[in-house]
């Protein structure tokens, strides 16, 4: 996995022209996305029969460059067309298959489809003949293939703006698209390669790649590898899987603060009571500490609201979830402290942050930059953002995940790496990729403990 950079579709364009202005043709840039994507096809289905679908734009210009250039590696090439190409280089491209083109209402199936209609130009859903169309004979295909983008998906937001197929493989084009990565669109291909077309992309979004992570040094000891107090509350059981997720997650040494004697766990976790708001400034004050967690069942009763407002006046770094965003969003207590780390889910989030406008990742970073925090808007697709602007998107997540609990693993595990790395955008993105390791190793029907077991592993296979 790398941290490939995600453009929208105008900065794509820009990326684009700058090529040209650097002295790359359109057309070369329309010869190099045809040549990945045949060599791509070619590598899985060798000499399968295959009908391209190509729309009017530089898109369907990529499809006929495919066509040509499978055609001379013998392999059975349809090409099916939505009408005129209407750029010059799609025409180009057109006139250089040179072969018969069909309409799509009469394209017979084939083995390999390859969806060249639409990229990052769709304007808007396909008319729904067309919808159809594609839909059967994308689900007649053993191999099926989306050039850039499955047409029908909004490249900057990853809606789906008329019915789309499911996908084999996508092939992105240059860089990625949000569409890639955020849910519904990327839900719309099982795999995604990124081919390279010689497009240089700077961007401030990527998708999230595996962290390098340090083991300690012969140096360290429990406090210099970082002290974390999670600040537990009515319901115990969620105060006690973020802090069991902390003491797995390379920290030096987890303190639980609520009420003592009542729940089991790894006896490895400090039990300190500390029940109201004054006894947990007290412990609060432990200079040693390097984060403090409060949310997952902090309660949001006043003794809660207590609670949560020493946590925000201790100074330390913070990582706050679950109940403490609740109370946050209601104003009930201060504001969030600079270079605090945040995990919402969807519903904290707009409490929060009310309905903002954009797509996921628009929201993440407008977030971000007003609670100057570090955001991770949590879910099938997990978006992190910095108050700087920098965002990454974590893919492929587990769906297993959607059990309770998980959030309160993630949580600790913020706030342990937040202790080791005292960088908050590190320690989310290190923490959200830990807890999607995490999962996969726990492969199926795993509960939020299950994800803890797996902790260990995940970080030995990042050192
Ligand atoms: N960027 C790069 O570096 C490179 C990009 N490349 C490729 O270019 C692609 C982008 O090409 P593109 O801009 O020509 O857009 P594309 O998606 O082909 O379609 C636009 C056309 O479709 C039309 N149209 C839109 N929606 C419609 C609908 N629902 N139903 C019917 N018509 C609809 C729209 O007309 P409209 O009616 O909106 O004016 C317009 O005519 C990109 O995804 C990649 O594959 C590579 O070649 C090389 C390097
Ligand atoms: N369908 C899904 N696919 C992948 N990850 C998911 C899915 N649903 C939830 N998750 C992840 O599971 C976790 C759930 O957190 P949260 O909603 O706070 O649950 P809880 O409060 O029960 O702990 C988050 O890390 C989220 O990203
Ligand atoms: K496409």
């Amino acid at each position: 996995m790398s941290d490939l950079p995600i453009l929208t579709a105008a900065q794509m364009r820009e990326a684009e022209q700058a090529a040209i202005a650097s002295g790359i043709a359109e057309y070369e840039l329309m010869e190099r996305a045809g040549a990945a994507v045949a060599e791509i096809i070619w590598r899985a289905g060798g000499r399968r029969d295959l009908l391209l679908l190509c729309g009017p734009g530089n898109n369907g210009g990529d499809g006929y460059v495919v066509a040509r250039l499978l055609r001379a590696r013998r392999v059975p090439v349809r090409v099916a067309a939505l009408g005129e190409s209407r750029t010059e280089s799609a025409r180009r491209a057109r006139s250089s298959w040179g072969g018969p083109v069909e309409t799509l209402e009469d394209a017979a199936p084939a083995t390999q489809i390859v969806d060249a209609l639409f990229g990052t130009g769709l304007s808007r859903g396909l008319d729904s003949a067309v919808a159809d169309r594609l839909r059967c004979l994308t689900e007649q295909a053993a191999f099926s293939y989306a050039v850039d983008l499955p047409s029908s998906v909004e490249t900057d937001s990853g809606a789906l703006l008329s019915a789309v197929p499911q996908f084999g493989v996508c092939i992105a084009l240059g860089a990625l698209k949000p569409a890639h990565v955020l849910h519904p669109a990327a839900g719309s291909f099982k795999r995604l390669i990124c081919a390279d077309i010689g497009v240089a992309a700077s961007a401030q979004a990527h998708r999230l790649a595996a962290p390098h992570l340090e083991a300690p040094r012969g140096a360290d000891h429990k406090y210099s590898r970082g002290l974390v107090a999670v600040v537990g509350g009515s319901m115990a059981g969620a105060g006690l899987l973020a802090a069991e997720a902390a003491a797995r997650s390379g920290a030096g040494m987890v303190r639980l603060l609520g009420a003592v004697g009542e729940l089991s766990g790894s006896d490895a976790i400090v039990r300190v009571k500390a029940l109201q708001a004054d006894c947990v400034e007290a412990e609060l004050s432990d200079e040693r500490l390097a984060t403090v967690l409060a949310g997952p069942g902090l309660g949001r009763d006043q003794n809660a609201v207590g609670r949560l407002s020493a946590v925000l006046r201790c100074g330390r770094p913070l990582v706050l979830d679950a109940d403490a965003l609740t109370l946050l969003g209601k104003g009930e207590v201060g504001d969030i402290p600079p270079s605090s780390i945040l995990t919402p889910h969807e519903g904290e989030f707009v409490r929060l942050f009310g309905d903002l406008p954009g797509s996921k990742i628009d929201r993440t970073r407008e977030a971000a930059r007003r609670s100057a925090a570090v955001v991770v808007l949590k879910g099938s697709d997990t978006v992190i953002g910095a108050p700087d602007g920098r965002v990454t998107v974590a893919t492929g997540a587990s769906p297993w995940l959607s059990t309770a609990g998980t959030g309160d693993v993630l949580a600790g595990l913020a706030a342990g790496r937040l202790a080791v790395v005292a960088d908050p955008f590190r320690a989310a993105c290190e923490a959200v990729w830990l807890h999607g390791e995490a999962a996969r190793r726990a492969r199926a029907a795993f509960v939020a403990d299950d994800l803890i077991a797996q902790l260990p592993a995940a970080i030995a296979s990042r050192l």
